[in-house]
């Protein structure tokens, strides 16, 4: 399976561009309001104060609520969409087909223009439209040689509901995470394209599907995010190599209410019952990604603040665009009308913030990766497997002669189909919260790490020339990094609180289940049923290992990389160094000895052997700064003994260094277990599991996973009675996974 990474070269860090667009005044507005926003030079928006008593002597005695802002550009109400288009957005949709990803949302209250921007009329197609025409006007002048793949999804996220826009009745999709493709959404239809006629025709389609409700600010407000994406693969190919160039471009329409809606007048909105619902659900994706932009935005003139993407469907989706492999454009659209001064500064606000985001871009290559896609194999046949057992469940439902009492075949099946459900969503909820743990930590652990060297810094100032300076720099700093400790700590805590409640939920589903096993006589039908449910959940855990074990394999190819480069960099002698590394028993495959060239530039990264790859992975050796224990005596003098000639530095710490940056290690070597993330012993109890997920993970990373899927008291009692079989690892995936994780640890 060829997997898409980012290019060895040079991340190019950007800043996020952010554009304002000020629609003119709907005739209801006018009716009623005035227009109190002014933009100026394409780039400067003024937005007076609502009040008209105020005047002169107020402004200067700064007693107004004028505000002026200035943004890398801004558009006034005669600007059409493909003036927008044209200033802002076309020379990074050039980018998509080299290779490069991009981001471009709207952002702003409801009925400002997101959907008139994103989508557009017949008359003024909007932003996704008129990319669409750019990639295949890019396509079809392209003269060099390599074929171009241009394919499409359309997804909505509707109360926290990820939809396929372009299948007629999808059912709920779920969000996975792959350390070189970022989150990706499982299950989703990637229809591919030849024209941009085909790909409007779809994105017609999956517009009539999308939800929208009539509100006195807009009469079709959409209820759901809207996410287009479009991917461009182009493969080249010469007589030494074939390499394939990913660019992909996400196109977000979000969905309307305000992101404070919770203070918004009632007469603004007059919703109840299932409205409230949806919008309590929309202000949590808004409110995430109003929170991500303020900690991204702090990010890099404060300390590390942990960003919370993983508070909503949403943000996960964005996250690339916000902080990962993007150029992103951000379209702040505002109301000009003075009854939407609140909703406009808001939005500026948050627009402004925006403006310090920064992302890095680079082009993604394609490399084959047998390692990773053993596991996808396992997990499609996994997914296969459990599409068998549903339909043998359904017939095996229909033929029921002895119905469980008191209810009908079809209640039975729509009793399990809500349980099945309900079960799935938990067990992700709960990999989702932990996963932000495990995050939080890593934060926290670089800011105590930053802490400590501070204090060293002010007991003892180098620059003793300036020490009140420095040390008052310092000390500032030293708060800041307090202020991001105590901001994580807390959100921490609610985490916690959050997994708690998930532990509660689970323990009533189980509940539930024992009650309706004591009651039932068929127990060829709880035979499947408990199948099923143990298959599922073993496809989830599944999914979370290899999410985990990608950014841990991830994490080390980058390791490489860089200490290949870095070796490169000092000067040292190839072959010197091949001999050395053969001596040690250490082969490096993909490695020409005769070239002069830098080494990513000629083959990609070298793959480093089997043997090697062990070393290096589970090499949390003891020398500075790692004081991890699982590093035999004899693998660090090996790696220790490599010294770079010229450099004082050896390869184990350099290693070393880079595996601090894996989320899932690096808490683990030198600070004490969180309580939440000690092992409860008698939770790992089903014997079934024993050795089917035995994974070759640090301890405490197989101890979470344990704790995320204990094995109820009904399937073990089940499998005690021989009713049901553990849950069907077989020996091949022990065995391939043992290899798998030999080859990585
Ligand atoms: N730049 C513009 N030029 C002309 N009309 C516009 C412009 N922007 C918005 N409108 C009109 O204003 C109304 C509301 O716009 P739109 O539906 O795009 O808002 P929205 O921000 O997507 O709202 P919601 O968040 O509620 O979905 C529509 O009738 C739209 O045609």
């Amino acid at each position: 399976m060829p997997s898409i990474s980012s290019a060895a070269a040079t991340k190019n860090t950007t800043l996020l561009k952010v554009a304002v667009r000020c629609r003119a005044l709907t005739e209801a507005e006018r009716q009623r309001g005035r227009n109190i926003v002014r933009v100026n030079d394409n780039k400067e928006v003024v937005v007076f104060d609502p009040d008209l008593s105020k005047d002169y002597l107020d402004l200067l005695q700064n007693r107004t609520k004028e505000r002026n802002y200035s943004f890398d550009y801004a558009f006034g109400p005669e600007c059409s969409n493909s003036d927008v288009y044209r200033r802002c957005v076309f020379s990074t949709i050039a980018g998509v087909i080299q290779g490069l990803n991009a981001t471009i949302f709207a952002y702003g209250s409801t009925g400002s223009g997101k959907t008139h921007t994103m989508v557009g009329t017949q008359n003024d197609p909007g932003l996704m439209v008129l990319s669409l025409h750019t990639i295949f006007d890019f396509i079809g002048k392209d003269n060099s040689p390599g074929d171009f793949e241009v394919t499409c999804s359309y997804v909505e996220v509707y109360n926290e509901v990820i939809y396929d826009l372009l299948e007629k009745s999808s059912g709920h999709l779920e969000l996975r995470e792959d350390p070189e493709q970022g989150v990706i959404i499982a299950g989703l239809r990637s229809i591919k394209v030849h024209s941009a006629d085909k790909i409007l025709e779809l994105l017609n389609l999956g517009n009539s599907r999308r939800k929208t409700e009539s509100t006195e600010a807009n009469a079709t407000s959409s209820r759901s995010h809207a996410v287009l994406e479009i991917t461009v693969k182009r493969k080249q190919k010469s007589n030494y190599k074939s390499q394939i160039l990913k660019g992909k471009l996400a196109l977000v329409d979000l969905a309307g209410r305000q992101v404070y809606q919770l203070y918004e007048r009632a007469s603004e909105t007059n919703s109840g019952g299932q409205k409230l619902r949806d919008g309590a659900n929309i202000n949590r994706s808004l409110l995430s990604l109003a929170n991500c932009i303020n900690a991204l935005g702090k990010h890099h003139k404060k300390g590390l603040a942990y960003v919370p993407y993983r508070n909503s469907k949403l943000t996960r989706i964005l996250k690339d665009g916000l902080s990962g492999n993007s150029q992103t454009i951000m379209v702040a659209t505002i109301s000009p009308s003075h009854r939407q001064y609140h909703h406009t500064i808001n939005t500026l606000k948050y627009a402004d913030r925006a403006k310090e985001i920064r992302t890095h871009i680079q082009k993604n290559f394609a490399r084959v990766d047998t390692h990773v896609s053993d596991y996808q194999r396992m997990i499609d046949n996994l997914q296969v497997e459990v599409c068998r057992l549903k339909k043998e469940l359904a017939e095996k439902e229909s033929q029921l002669s002895v119905k469980p009492v008191g209810k009908s075949a079809d209640d039975e099946l729509s009793w399990l189909n809500i349980l099945s459900q309900e079960i799935s969503e938990n067990v992700q909820e709960r990999i989702n919260l932990q996963k932000a743990l495990f995050e939080l930590e890593e934060t926290n652990l670089h800011n105590r790490t930053e802490l400590r060297c501070l204090d060293e810094a002010i007991s003892k100032p180098e620059d003793i020339e300036n020490e009140v300076v420095v040390v008052k720099s310092l000390r500032e700093r030293r708060q800041v990094i307090l202020d991001n400790i105590r901001d994580n700590d807390e959100a921490g805590a609610d985490y916690q609180k959050e997994i708690e409640t998930n532990e509660k939920q689970r323990c009533q589903l189980q509940e539930m289940i024992d009650e309706a096993i004591k009651n039932n006589g068929n127990r060829t039908y709880l035979h499947i049923l408990s199948k099923y449910r143990l298959l599922v959940m073993a496809n989830t855990e599944l999914q979370f290992e290899i999410a985990m074990r990608d950014q841990v394999i991830h994490d080390q190819r980058e390791a490489h990389k860089t200490l290949w480069n870095l070796l490169l960099a000092l000067g040292v002698d190839e072959r010197r160094l091949l001999e050395h590394a053969a001596k040690n028993g250490i082969t490096v495959e993909g490695w020409q000895t005769t070239s002069t060239h830098g080494l990513l530039g000629r083959q990609g990264s070298p793959i480093l052997g089997h043997h090697k790859y062990h070393l290096v992975s589970s090499c949390p050796c003891s020398c500075q700064p790692c004081s991890g224990q699982s590093c035999t005596p004899e693998q660090h003098q090996k790696l220790s003994s490599m010294s770079i000639p010229g450099a004082g530095h050896n390869l184990a710490d350099a290693f070393s260094n880079e595996q601090h940056q894996s989320p899932y290690r690096s808490v683990s070597y030198d600070q004490p277990l969180p309580s939440h993330r000690r092992l409860r012993a008698n939770e790992f109890s089903c014997e079934g599991t024993q050795g089917s997920t035995e994974m070759d993970w640090h301890p405490h990373d197989r101890h979470n996973l344990r704790k995320s899927f204990p094995v109820s008291a009904v399937d073990a009692s089940l499998m005690s009675d021989g009713f049901i079989s553990a849950p069907s690892f077989s020996p091949k995936r022990s065995k391939q996974q043992k290899n798998a994780g030999d080859d990585s640890f």
